[in-house]
């Protein structure tokens, strides 16, 4: 969806007078609410410009009344792991404060405090209605950008180093290094913290404003969600940004001169970023501020909400047109409408000795930054990035009227200024609720299709949807005409056809055929796949009932013949690994807890005893996995297997790439046997992963072994670490992981 900016016009203050008067609300028919502010120009009074809104809303609207509107109804997507931010813009002396912090009255309270009473009613009736199942706990971090610098407002000023708190830039996010975070209870709790760090904020009295905000205030709240293992988080933010100020009409002296030119630069780089945007520039001048890289404005995901404050009063003319110009514009930046994910709750593991010092976790993910980058995150980047190849991957994407060719009343909104006379009728429906067909971009969690999510794969695989032969088939026969219109190009021009064209003509005509055949031959061939497959199965639940009867022998020859069927699967090769190392032993028919104790030999103690970890990680991951659903296990009854690969083949798309956790977070089940495999510095196990090859894997094994063969030394802690080794990399450690799935 894109953002939704929304006008809100503040009352008169106390010497502010009615006859001043110039902005006003307006409805784009009769009946309907409103959405339209109007002013005149400044140099023609009898002319009047309109700017179109998501919602206007005029100077008696109560603080409720906006919070009602435009705010409740995010709180339950918040819970469902959307995050939500939401900003407060204009100029100085405009509202910002006054709608998002508001008064201390019950009635003047402003979205901040309402949003927090709503969270934690929401968290109270969450645990209530699943029988405290479901625990809820809200976390806060408040923090202020002053002159370009970030501040914690959870810490006293006195603690301020003078150049502020570093931002970093991690997986395409901003993240504030250092930032403290205080868990928060209750309502009463959250009024004490933020009473008390307001007053670390920095404002002063200018001629527009007795307390004018001097800084960029930035308050997140984290909402955790724990249901058994399970962890769902999400955040809602919300900024209030200092107002833009003519200098000239605020009488600011020197120290007020400085912050105001880093108040209005920050600003100016906003309103550049969003124009830029909205312009569909490749390069987005995010990182000219700080304020902007946090923003990230049209890079986050979730749903996003502008309050734009507008004084109705003359004496801020051109500066209400500059912040409804800039504002306007805002409300053609997409986001990402998505959920974060689930993620499961691990022990956190210890730093290694691998990669040095345990790499230092970026303490606070930012207002807009600090999604886990989800399954459906990275699908979505991924179905943008098949879209538009030519493009660079970005997070967000713009309406312009020119890609919309929509009927005239479907435009989202009027993008510029308009004359009255020069109006035309508009219903100022926002761009996702224009239908489906005339979206252009994916729907609202946006699942992605099993072709786009696929990562290469050799040419054997059973992955060619037919969707995909026709587009390969309407390829050719594009190139066809395209060879035969050269050709007949060349054949009417006056010089001697070109000896080439007609041989060309027949290589493509040779090569379509051959292209089809062998899409034909594919075809066949899923369908003669399916059933070696189950062939497979077969010899696979055969080798589970022998191991249930405790005959390893028998069990081992099974699944060494559906190997064959199964090439290269690290779960089969580890069984086999396993039950030949058992065999070896002579341990009998201990079960796997007995292997993982009864093989460990004194000379090659710390090598099994990793292996036995990778075996009984192997097996829980391998239990969770089931359980989440996400994978069929290959051993169960044979009979369910083709159920279970169409069930597999709807769920490819999701599980396959499935967003490996973050770097330095917990391990999920599939990444820490990964690891484990990483760990056990097998060869068999290591080559059985996806881009692996013998090399490949044997270069690993003499890393690891160098850097300590003492149990707990060189063992890598995190996917992060295993990227930073040597021949490793991102792509690397993706096709691995993927290739558990
Ligand atoms: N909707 C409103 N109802 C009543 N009073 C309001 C309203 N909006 C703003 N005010 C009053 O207007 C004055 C300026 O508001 P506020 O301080 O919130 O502006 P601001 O945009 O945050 O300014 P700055 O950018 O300088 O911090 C305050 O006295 C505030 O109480």
């Amino acid at each position: 969806m894109s953002v939704r900016v929304v006008a809100r016009i503040r009352p008169l203050l106390e010497k502010e007078q009615d006859r001043d008067i110039i902005v006003r609300a307006d409805r784009a028919e009769e009946g309907k609410p409103l959405t339209i502010v109007k002013i005149p120009s400044p140099k023609n009074g009898a002319e009047e410009f309109s700017f179109a809104f998501n919602g206007v809303y005029d100077q008696p609207t109560s603080q409720e009344e906006l919070f009602s509107a435009e705010v409740a109804p995010h709180i339950k997507a918040l819970f469902q792991g959307l995050d939500l931010t939401i900003f407060a813009y204009g100029v100085t002396g405009t509202g910002k404060t006054h709608t998002m912090r508001g008064g201390l009255k019950l009635a003047e309270r402003g979205v901040i405090p309402r949003l927090l009473s709503n969270v934690f009613r929401r968290g109270k009736k969450i645990a209530k209605d699943t029988n405290g199942e479901t625990t809820v706990t809200v976390a806060l971090s408040y923090y202020e950008i002053y002159n370009d610098k970030v501040f914690d407002l959870l810490e006293p000023p006195e603690n301020r180093t003078p150049s502020g708190l570093p931002l970093r830039e991690k997986d395409g996010k901003t993240f504030v290094v250092g930032l403290s975070e205080r868990s928060c209870e209750d309502l009463k709790d959250f009024e004490r913290i933020y009473i008390e760090s307001n007053t670390n904020r920095i404002t002063a009295a200018t001629k527009l404003n007795a307390h004018s905000s001097r800084s960029h205030a930035i308050l997140r709240v984290k909402v955790t969600q724990t249901t058994g293992d399970t962890v769902r988080e999400s955040t809602a933010s919300a900024i209030d940004l200092a107002g833009s100020e003519d200098n000239r009409r605020t009488d600011n002296g020197k120290e007020r001169l400085v912050e105001s030119a880093a108040i209005n630069k920050s600003l100016f780089v906003l309103s550049q970023c969003i124009d830029a945007i909205s312009r569909g520039d490749k390069r987005i001048p995010y990182r000219e501020s700080k304020m902007t890289r946090i923003l990230s404005l049209g890079q986050n995901n979730g749903i996003t909400i502008m309050i734009l404050n507008l004084a109705p009063m003359r004496s801020y003319h051109l500066d209400t047109l500059s912040s409804l110009n800039v504002s306007s514009r805002a409300k053609r930046i997409e986001v990402r409408e998505i959920e974060n994910e689930l993620v499961y709750k691990q022990v956190p593991r210890t730093s290694s000795t691998i990669g040095g010092a345990a790499v230092r976790q970026p303490l606070r993910p930012l207002a807009n930054a600090h999604n886990i980058t989800t399954g459906a995150a990275l699908a979505a980047k991924a179905l943008e990035k098949a879209e538009k190849p030519d493009k660079p991957v970005k997070m967000f994407s713009v309406y312009t009227d020119k890609a919309k060719p929509v009927a005239a009343s479907l435009r989202p909104t009027v993008t510029a200024p308009v004359t009255s006379q020069a109006r035309q009728p508009t219903t100022h429906k926002r761009p996702s609720d224009l239908p489906e067909i005339l979206s252009s971009r994916p729907s609202k969690l946006a699942r992605p299709t099993q072709q786009t999510l696929r990562p290469p794969q050799p040419s054997t695989q059973i992955s060619i949807s037919a969707e995909q032969i026709e587009a390969m088939v309407e390829k050719k026969v594009a190139e066809i005409l395209a060879s035969r219109a050269v050709a007949a190009s060349l054949e009417s021009a006056p010089v001697e056809p070109q000896p080439a064209a007609v041989p060309l003509q027949t290589h493509v005509s040779e090569e379509v055929q051959r292209r089809l055949e062998a899409l034909e031959r594919r075809i066949d061939t899923d369908g003669r796949n399916d059933d070696s497959r189950s062939e497979g199965l077969r010899h696979l639940l055969q080798a589970r009932q022998a191991k249930e009867r405790g005959d390893d022998e028998t069990a081992l020859r099974f699944y060494e013949q559906a190997l064959p069927y199964f090439p290269g699967q690290a779960k089969l090769l580890g069984k086999i690994d396993r039950l030949r190392a058992k065999l070896a032993s002579g341990s009998g028919s201990a079960g796997d807890s007995g292997y993982a104790s009864g093989i460990i030999d004194a000379e090659d103690g710390g090598r099994e005893r990793r292996r036995a970890r990778v075996a009984r990680r192997g097996d829980e991951a391998e239990d969770a996995e089931y359980h989440e659903g996400t994978e069929a296990d290959v051993e169960d009854d044979a009979c369910e297997h083709k159920a279970r690969a169409k069930a597999k083949k709807q769920k490819t798309a999701a599980s396959s790439k499935a967003k490996m956790p973050e770097d330095d977070g917990p391990a999920s089940p599939r990444a820490q046997q990964l690891l484990d495999i990483i760990n056990s510095r097998d060869l068999a196990l290591i080559r059985g992963l996806h881009g692996f090859g013998a090399k490949k894997a044997q270069d690993l094994i003499d890393h690891l072994n160098l850097k300590g063969g003492e149990e707990g030394e060189g063992v890598v802690a995190s996917l992060g670490q295993l990227r930073m080794l040597p021949g490793m990399g991102s792509r690397t450690v993706e096709r691995a992981y993927e290739g558990l799935a």
